[in-house]
C-alpha cells in the first residue's frame, strides 16, 4: 500500500508577556493558517510565502484537536491492520513539541494531556496487550529512560526492522502505569535551561509502544526531537551545551538529508544516509521503510523566530514529498515464514545499503583508528562549521532589523566569528594530522619510489656538478699545456671511464678532487671562486667546441661509410690527425666520446683494410701479358685488365698528361719495344712468377715502406747483392737523386749490363722484383705528387701499377 508521509503543522500560541505581540502586522500574524496550507510573511518585506500541508493547526486549537485530526484514524489504522506508526515532533526550541506530546509535564496544576497520553489511552480502548519501551539520543548515545543503560546497541533485522540490544520493554497494564512510566523517564531526560525555554529538551526522546492484537502486531513510535535552533552558539553557550548543540544539529541534519533522499523521485534516488546518526537508524523504518508516518512541525509566529519557522517549514514540506509502501505486520507467532518486512523495496533499500557499507567499512579498513577517529573530529568540525555560518549569515541579515537589541547581536557575532577562527584552526590542525597519518601507512613502494625520485634528482645535480668540475680541470689541463713541462698533464690524469661509468678523475696538480660517484668535492675557496667561475665558463665552451668538432667528423665518417666512399691518403691522414689532436688535447671525458673514438678508429681501420683489398684486386685482376703475347695481341696498348673489353678499360693515359709524361711514356713504350726486338724474352720471368711476386712484394712493401723516409729495408738487401746488376739499378732507383725521366737509362744499363756480363744466365729474380717494387713505390710517390689531389688511393695504385707494368 502507498502510503504518503503525512504532515501536520502547529503554530504555538503567542505568550501574553512576549514583548514581539506588537510585532503583529495590522490585524495579521506573520504566519497565516489557512488550512491546509500556512502562509507566512517576512516581517521587513511583507513577502508572502505559502506551504502546503496535510493539517495546519492555529494557535486556537489544542492537542485534542491534533489528535482527533491528524492521529486518532492513524492509530486505529495501524493497530486494527498491522501497520507500524510513527509521529515526530519537529520544530525550534520553545515552538511546542513537548507540549505536544507530554502535554504540561512541568506544572501538575494544569492538566493538558499529550498526544503519548491520548493514544495510550486509544490503545487500552482496543484492547490490545501494549510493551513500552522510553529511549533518549543525547550525544549520539542512546540511553534507555527505563532502564538506566546507556550506551545501547543498534541491529538491524530484516524482518523485525530496527532493533535495540538491551533495552528494557514493560508491558504496561493501565494506562496510569504507563504515564508513570514516562513521566519517570522525562524526569531522566537531559533538560537545560535556553534563553528560548526554560526546559529545554536537550535530547531526541523516543517512546516505542509495541503493540500485538490478535491478528497483527504493530511499533508505535513517538518522538519528542530536540530543538532545530542553532543551539551551540546562539545561546552564547559552550562546553557541554556546545556539544550538545553540535550533536542535535548532527542528528537533525542527518534526518533532513535522510527525507531530502527519500523524497527524491525513485530515479533519482540513491543511498539514503541512516547511518549518519543514531537518530536516522533508529527512525529508519519510520522514515523510508515499513511505516504510517506523521510529522508535526512546531512553528512559533514572533517576529525574531521568523527565520526559523520558515525553516521548519520548509523541512516539514519537504519531507511531505516522501512516499513509501507499506506492507501489513502479520503477528510472528502466526506465520511460519513471516516476509513482512521483505517487499521489493526493502530488498532493493538494503541492497544499495549493503553496497554502500561495503565501500565504507573498505575504506575504513584501510584507515588506522587515529585517522577514523581524527576523521570523525573532521566531520564533526565541518557541520559545526556549517551551522556557525548559516547562524552568522542568519545574524548578519538581522542587522538591518530595527527592532534588534544591536548590542546583543554583536556581541553574538563576534561570537560566531570566534568559533568560526577556532573551529578552523582545529579543522587545519586535524587536515594535517590527518595527511601525516596518512603518509606514514602508505604503501613501502611509493616511499621508495619516492626515494628514488628524490636519489635521481640528486645524482642529476651531481652530474652537472661533475661537469663542471671537468670542464674546468680540461680547462686547466689546457692552460697547463700552454705552460708546459710544469702542469703538464700526464697521460693517466685524464678522465677514465669506471666501471660503474662514473667520470675518474685524480687531478694531483688541482686543488679540485672527484673521484667517483661517491667521493666529494672539494670546494675551491671564496678567494678563488670568482677565477674559478671563469676557469669553468672558458672549459666548458672548449668542451662544446670539442665535442661540435667530434660530430662534425663522425658526420663525415658517417657519410662515406654510407657512400662506400675510398678515402686518399690524404683524406684518411687529416682524419687521422684531427682524430689524434681531439683525444690527445681534449678528451675523451664522457663515455660517449670514448665511444666516438671507437669509432673513428673502426673507420680508419676499415679504410685501410679497403685499401689494401682494392690493391690486391687489382693486382689479381691485371693480366701481366708476356713480349710474345703483346706481339700477338693486334692491339698495340699491352695493359689490359683480365676480363675487361677494350672499351672498358682505356690504355695507361693519365688524365691530365703533361707534355713531359707525354714523353716519358712514349720513351718506356720505345724502350720496351726495343727489349722485345732484341728477343731476350728468356731473361724475363713467367707470368705466373712474375704477378706471384709481385702480390708478395707488394705485401711486405706496404708494410715496410716508412713514411716520409727515403730508406728501406730493401737497402740493407741489396747491398748484400752488391755485385749483381740488378743491386746497381737498385741503388740508382733508390738514391735521392733518383728522377723518373732516367728511367729509360736505367732500363737500358739494366739490359747492357746483364747482357755483357753473362748474357746465358738468368738474372737474380728476387732482385729484379724488389727492382719492380721500389720501382712501382716511386711511381706511386710521382704520380701522388702530380695528381694525388684528383685520385682516389685505389686509383693511383692501380696508375703506378700499370705504369710500373708497361714499363717492365
Ligand atoms: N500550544 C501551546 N499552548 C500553550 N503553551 C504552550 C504551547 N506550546 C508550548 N507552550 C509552552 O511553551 C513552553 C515551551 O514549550 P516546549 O517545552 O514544549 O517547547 P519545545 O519545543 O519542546 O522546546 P525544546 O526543544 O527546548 O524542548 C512551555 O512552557 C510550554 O508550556
Amino acid at each position: 500500500m502507498q502510503e504518503p508521509f503525512k504532515v501536520s503543522i502547529r503554530v504555538k500560541p503567542y505568550e501574553g508577556r512576549s514583548r514581539f505581540l506588537t510585532q503583529r502586522i495590522g490585524k495579521e500574524t506573520i504566519i497565516q493558517v489557512e488550512c491546509p496550507t500556512q502562509t507566512i510573511r517576512d516581517p521587513d518585506t511583507y513577502e508572502q510565502r505559502s506551504f502546503a500541508f496535510d493539517n495546519v493547526f492555529n494557535d486556537g486549537e489544542s492537542t485534542q484537536d491534533i489528535y482527533d485530526q491528524s492521529i486518532s484514524q492513524m492509530i486505529y489504522d495501524c493497530v486494527s491492520q498491522g501497520y507500524n506508526g510513527t509521529i515526530l515532533a519537529y520544530g525550534q526550541t520553545g515552538s511546542g513539541k513537548s507540549y505536544t506530546m507530554f502535554g504540561n509535564l512541568y506544572d501538575p496544576l494544569v492538566e493538558n494531556d499529550g498526544l503519548v497520553s491520548m493514544v495510550l489511552e486509544q490503545l487500552f480502548q482496543m484492547n490490545v496487550k501494549i510493551s513500552i519501551s522510553y529511549l533518549e539520543i543525547y550525544n549520539e548515545q542512546i540511553r534507555d529512560l527505563i532502564g538506566d543503560q546507556v550506551g545501547l546497541q543498534l541491529n538491524e533485522d530484516p524482518i523485525k526492522g530496527v532493533m535495540l540490544q538491551d533495552v528494557q520493554e514493560l508491558q504496561i497494564m493501565t494506562i496510569d502505569h504507563a504515564k508513570s512510566i514516562i513521566i519517570n523517564g522525562n524526569q531522566k531526560r537531559v533538560m537545560a535551561a535556553t534563553n528560548a525555554n526554560q526546559f529545554s529538551s536537550r535530547s531526541h526522546a523516543i517512546i516505542q509502544l509495541f503493540v500485538v492484537n490478535q491478528q497483527y502486531q504493530c511499533k508505535l513510535s513517538l518522538v519528542d526531537l530536540a530543538g532545530s535552533e542553532k543551539a551551540n552558539v546562539n545561546e552564547g553557550s559552550k562546553g557541554i551545551r556546545q556539544m550538545e548543540g553540535a550533536n542535535i544539529n548532527k542528528s537533525l541534519l542527518a534526518l533532513g538529508n535522510c527525507i531530502n533522499m527519500l523524497a527524491c523521485d525513485q530515479s533519482m534516488k540513491k543511498f539514503v544516509p541512516y547511518r549518519d546518526s543514531k537518530l536516522t537508524r533508529l527512525l529508519k523504518d519510520s522514515l523510508g521503510g515499513n511505516t504510517k508516518t506523521l510529522m508535526i512541525g512546531c512553528v512559533k509566529q514572533i517576529v525574531q523566530c521568523h527565520e526559523e519557522s520558515i525553516n521548519t517549514l520548509k523541512y516539514a514540506s519537504r519531507a511531505r514529498a516522501i512516499k513509501k509502501k507499506i506492507v501489513q505486520n502479520i503477528k510472528i507467532n502466526d506465520v511460519t515464514n513471516c516476509s513482512c518486512n521483505c517487499n521489493s523495496e526493502n530488498v532493493s533499500l538494503l541492497q544499495a545499503e549493503i553496497e554502500a557499507l561495503k565501500q565504507e567499512v573498505s575504506f575504513q579498513c584501510q584507515l588506522t583508528e587515529e585517522e577514523i577517529e581524527i576523521r570523525l573530529n573532521l566531520k564533526q568540525i565541518d557541520q559545526l562549521q556549517f551551522q556557525n555560518r548559516e547562524g552568522l549569515e542568519y545574524l548578519l541579515q538581522q542587522m538591518n532589523s530595527e527592532m534588534i537589541d544591536e548590542d546583543r547581536l554583536k556581541n553574538e557575532i563576534m561570537q560566531y566569528e570566534r568559533a568560526i577562527n577556532e573551529n578552523e584552526r582545529i579543522r587545519q590542525e586535524l587536515t594535517s594530522q590527518l595527511q601525516s597519518k596518512k603518509k606514514e601507512r602508505t604503501d613501502p613502494r611509493d616511499i621508495q619510489i619516492e626515494m628514488l625520485k628524490k636519489e635521481i634528482t640528486f645524482l642529476r645535480d651531481q652530474i652537472k656538478q661533475k661537469d663542471l668540475v671537468i670542464d674546468s680541470l680540461k680547462m686547466d689541463k689546457d692552460n697547463s699545456k700552454q705552460s708546459r713541462p710544469h702542469t703538464s698533464y700526464q697521460e693517466t690524469d685524464r678522465p677514465k671511464m669506471n666501471k660503474e661509468n662514473s667520470i675518474e678523475i685524480d687531478v694531483r696538480k688541482d686543488s679540485l678532487q672527484y673521484c667517483g660517484s661517491s667521493k666529494s668535492i672539494k670546494q675551491p675557496t671564496n678567494r678563488e671562486e670568482e677565477q674559478h667561475l671563469q676557469k669553468l665558463n672558458k672549459a666548458r665552451d672548449n668542451y662544446k667546441i670539442f665535442r661540435a668538432k667530434m660530430i662534425q667528423l663522425q658526420e663525415k665518417m658517417n657519410y662515406y661509410t654510407k657512400n662506400d666512399v675510398q678515402l686518399n691518403q690524404n683524406q684518411l691522414k687529416e682524419i687521422i690527425d684531427m682524430m689524434n689532436e681531439l683525444s690527445t688535447q681534449n678528451g675523451p671525458v664522457l663515455k660517449q666520446d670514448e665511444e666516438m673514438i671507437i669509432y673513428f678508429q673502426k673507420f680508419i681501420k676499415s679504410q685501410t683494410q679497403k685499401s689494401q683489398q682494392q690493391i690486391n684486386q687489382s693486382t689479381l685482376n691485371t693480366q701481366i701479358t708476356t713480349p710474345q703475347q703483346r706481339s700477338r695481341s693486334v692491339n698495340p696498348n699491352p695493359i689490359r685488365g683480365k676480363g675487361t673489353s677494350q672499351h672498358q678499360r682505356k690504355p695507361l693515359q693519365p688524365t691530365n698528361q703533361s707534355p713531359m709524361n707525354r714523353q716519358l711514356f712514349s720513351n718506356h713504350t720505345k724502350q720496351y719495344q726495343q727489349l722485345v726486338q732484341k728477343g731476350k724474352k728468356e731473361s724475363c720471368p713467367t707470368p705466373q712468377n712474375k704477378q706471384k711476386y709481385i702480390l708478395e712484394y707488394v705485401k711486405k712493401m706496404e708494410n715496410q715502406i716508412p713514411r716520409g723516409s727515403n730508406k728501406s729495408p730493401l737497402q740493407s738487401f741489396s747491398s748484400d747483392n752488391s755485385d749483381k746488376p740488378e743491386t746497381i739499378l737498385l741503388s740508382v732507383v733508390l738514391s735521392k737523386r733518383f728522377r723518373f725521366n732516367q728511367f729509360n737509362d736505367i732500363i737500358h744499363n739494366y739490359y747492357c749490363l746483364i747482357t755483357k756480363a753473362n748474357p746465358s744466365s738468368s738474372p737474380n729474380i728476387h732482385l729484379f722484383l724488389t727492382f719492380l717494387i721500389v720501382l712501382y713505390c716511386k711511381i706511386v710517390e710521382i704520380i701522388k705528387f702530380k695528381y694525388g689531389q684528383f685520385l682516389t688511393q685505389r686509383k693511383l695504385k692501380s696508375r703506378a701499377f700499370e705504369t710500373m707494368l708497361c714499363l717492365s
